[in-house]
């Protein structure tokens, strides 16, 4: 019996189906991707409410992902093939580290779990209390922001505290919007958020304060550099170069500001850089990308306008 790729179909936590890049085995499909680039794969495993890291394997006897205990599993592959194509198709870049690393993503961590995040070398999903959180890999915003931070650890490394850390935070929810691509979804995390109430989110880009971020370096919040305190407010202080992002991006698009951000994460911004040197970075990156015109001022505005000098 032979092993091969193949493609199967399954349906996603909020009961979308979708086509699935699978791989045979001894009679058993895999949610196992060999189809990018220089045989990099997606690797999609279960960790079966427990805490065992990868976990195993998600399969399925027929190619047909239609279990309700399999849709996590279904929406994390098939996002992160999708996250996967955008740093490739857009930015040359095969997989978060650029040389074809393997994108492993485990769900149904622990029980009624509202988190999802990079554990340093895969990416891990809740499945939330069904209160606050459904299934956190639903959201290919959330899965985006998850990869990003791989993207960024392999890149400018921004240490995950104070300012440095809020930029972190915010080049997650820059790519986690570029890569689902919608000019009016400025939102984090809506589609798995909190089921029983409509249209609200985690985040917003366009309107930070609407959840409690700041969107002004007036408003900046001064918080503990410890776990309790966000370590710094990482999640918090994010809103003021969200809101920057959100002037810059509806002024030249996503093309031209993921292009523009792409360059400062990866070619000038280091593990220390604060507000200040990620404005430094992106004017540098619109020059070198576009000289001096709409694109370099898109950036002073949208800095101006969030009080980053
Ligand atoms: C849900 C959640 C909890 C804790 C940390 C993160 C984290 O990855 O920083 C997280 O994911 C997000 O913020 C995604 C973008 C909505
Ligand atoms: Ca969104
Ligand atoms: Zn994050």
């Amino acid at each position: 019996r032979y092993d091969e790729p193949t493609i199967g179909s399954g349906v996603g936590v909020n009961g979308q189906t979708k086509s699935l890049n699978t791989y045979l085995s001894n009679g058993n499909y895999y949610l196992y991707d060999t189809t990018k680039a220089m045989n990099n794969q997606i690797r999609t495993y279960t960790s079966n409410n427990g805490t065992y890291l990868p976990g195993n394997y998600m399969t399925d006897t027929n190619n047909n992902f239609n279990a309700s205990d399999q849709a996590a599993g279904v929406d994390a592959h098939y996002y992160a093939g999708l996250t996967y194509d955008y740093f490739y198709n857009n930015h040359n870049r095969n997989s978060f580290d650029g040389n074809g690393a393997t994108i492993a993503s485990t769900v149904h961590y622990q029980s009624n779990y509202n988190n999802a995040f990079w554990n340093g070398s895969q990416m891990v999903y809740g499945d939330g209390d069904g209160r606050t959180f459904i299934e956190l890999s639903g959201a290919l915003d959330i899965v985006a922001h998850e990869i990003t931070h791989a993207v960024t650890t392999y890149s400018a490394d921004l240490a995950y505290h104070n300012q440095s850390g809020a930029l972190n935070e915010s080049f997650s929810d820059v790519f986690a919007i570029i890569v689902e691509g919608d000019t009016n979804d400025w939102l984090l995390g809506e589609d798995v958020y909190t089921p029983g109430i409509y249209g609200d989110a985690l985040r917003s880009m366009s309107n930070p304060e609407q959840y409690n971020q700041p969107a002004h370096m007036d408003d900046y919040y001064h918080s503990p550099d410890t776990k309790d305190g966000d370590w710094g407010g990482v999640h918090t202080n994010s809103g003021i170069p969200n809101k920057a992002f959100y002037h810059v991006a509806s002024d030249i698009g996503f093309e031209k500001s993921g292009d523009i951000y792409y360059k400062a994460l990866t070619q000038y911004l280091t593990s220390t850089s604060d507000f200040e040197d990620a404005r430094v970075a992106l004017e540098q990156s619109a020059i070198d990308l576009y000289g001096s015109g709409s694109e370099l001022q898109a950036i002073k505005n949208g800095f101006d306008l969030v009080g980053i000098g």
